[in-house]
């Protein structure tokens, strides 16, 4: 069902090509169910099997499940999939950048392709990918779709505001069904735009418009796998707290729908750079939106957290047309009080911390002074969250190591002194061509471009 409730509900599958509601707003499940399994004594595609399937069943059985989700893990470096690791007292780190293209992307995204895949083969259809990125998303759903013959994908992402590794894995893929556009704007102005095209009709209808931005439900759905595992591994019998560096508020989302499902989640830490809208609404209670800045953790420099708005559907009862209007009010007049009552039941789950680029890299710097390990600044990012928030020393807390730190090779070295280097399949990537097209931030000229480069 919709988050704003004016539209009729969907199954798996229809959320999953749907990408995001007709009505404006997000796929959301009706029920959370519950994380009935026995995740320390089995690998991590069992647990994501026993976790998916209750969420795309009856469309898609275990068997068929449990092929695609051994097919996507394969893709990954580490026979793990996603480690967690002892980083300091009380810390641990939760490695999710050991797919394709380094970073926590490739986790939900490697298998999201495949469903997709499966999906429109069965209806014998064809999609078009539209996604907006701040620089990591872009690279892993190029990586799922890059050669699939009935998806197209083009990726939008502000024009110099991501890293050069970053861009040079888009816009580096000679694929012919894969299409770069660097805009003049944000990375805001680039999800406006997704939006505003999926919101056009006619372009929706005739380029087959679909999501791999954590708007579409797939995406979340497949993250809260590495909840249930860094749980199970770090406190099988009692609670666990998770501190995640936070842009578009999906990746800490699926935690908390891990909670829902019943793993014993103490706090959900969101840890924001500069840009820091998240952690000012936790503290102050009102939301305000601003203008975005650069900063050295760049796929965080995001405005509008989209997946708020899931969160905010089950805070105000699940009641879509409140939702709608809370969205309304924050997208018109950049501000959103959503009362005491509620904040208080926000805080008994979240907490918050910003860091600057300078408390960034004097994070990066200590980590690696008093551990040994690179973190990249996202990551730092969230180790400094972690460690501002008050917590009970008697839990443990999971940092989400959200990107391979050879990613962001400039901050860490500037921090550190140490280089980082790319591995293997990507050491050439400074070297390889770039295709990609530049665009104003003006929908109408994106659609146009859309129809001629697609044909339709
Ligand atoms: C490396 C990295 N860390 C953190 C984030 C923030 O995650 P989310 O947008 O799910 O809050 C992103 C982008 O999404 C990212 O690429
Ligand atoms: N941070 C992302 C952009 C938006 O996040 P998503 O989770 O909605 O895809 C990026 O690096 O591209």
């Amino acid at each position: 069902m919709s988050t704003r409730g004016s539209c009729p509900a969907v199954d798996f599958s229809g959320a999953l090509l749907g990408g995001l509601a007709p009505d404006g707003g997000l796929y959301v499940p009706e029920e959370w169910p519950s994380v009935d399994v026995h995740p320390s004594v089995e690998r991590y595609t069992d647990v994501a099997v026993d976790v998916l399937s209750p969420y795309v069943a009856p469309d898609l059985g275990r068997d068929e499940l449990r092929a695609m989700v051994e097919e996507a893990y394969a893709t990954f470096t580490h026979d793990e999939v996603c480690p967690v690791r002892p980083l300091e007292d009380g810390l641990w780190l939760l490695e999710l950048y050991w797919g394709p293209t380094l970073a926590f992307k490739d986790v939900a995204l490697q298998l999201v392709g495949r469903l997709f895949d499966r999906e429109l083969a069965r209806r014998d259809e064809r999609a078009t990918i539209l996604v907006a990125t701040s620089g990591d998303t872009g690279s892993a759903a190029i990586e799922a779709c890059r050669g699939r013959d009935r998806l197209d994908i083009v990726v939008l992402h502000p024009a110099g505001r991501v890293s050069e590794v970053q861009r040079r894995q888009m816009t580096t893929v000679d694929a012919p069904n894969v299409h770069n556009v660097a805009v003049d704007g944000d990375f805001d102005a680039c999800q406006d735009l997704v939006k505003a095209s999926f919101a056009d009709a006619d372009l929706r209808r005739d380029l087959r418009l679909s999501a791999m931005n954590s708007i579409n439900w797939a995406r979340v759905m497949s993250q809260v796998v590495y909840y249930v595992t860094a749980a199970a591994a770090v406190a099988p019998d009692g609670p666990v707290s998770f501190a995640v560096p936070t842009g578009n508020f999906g990746n800490v989302l699926a935690g908390w729908v891990a909670a829902q499902g019943g793993v014993d989640v103490d706090r959900l830490i969101v840890g924001t750079n500069r840009n820091d809208i998240v952690t000012r609404w936790i503290d102050t209670g009102v939301m305000t939106t601003e203008g975005v800045e650069p900063t050295l953790s760049p796929s965080m420099d995001i405005q509008f957290s989209s997946n708020v708005e899931r969160y905010l559907w089950e805070l105000y009862g699940r009641n879509g047309s409140v939702v709608a209007e809370a969205m309304g009010e924050l997208r018109q007049r950049g501000r959103l009080d959503i009362g005491t009552a509620r904040m208080e039941r926000v805080r008994r789950m979240f907490a918050a911390a910003s860091v600057d680029d300078a408390g960034t890299l004097a994070e990066i710097r200590r980590v690696h002074e008093e551990t040994g390990r690179l973190v990249d600044p996202h990551t730092a990012v969230g180790v400094a969250a972690a460690r501002a928030v008050p917590r009970d020393a008697s839990v443990p807390c999971v940092v989400l190591s959200t990107a391979h730190p050879a990613k962001f090779p400039d901050a860490v070295e500037e921090a550190t002194g140490v280089r980082p280097p790319l591995p293997a399949h990507l050491a050439d990537l400074l070297d390889r061509p770039e295709r990609v097209e530049s665009l104003p931030d003006d929908p109408a000229v994106l659609a146009d471009h859309l129809r001629a480069t697609l044909g339709a």
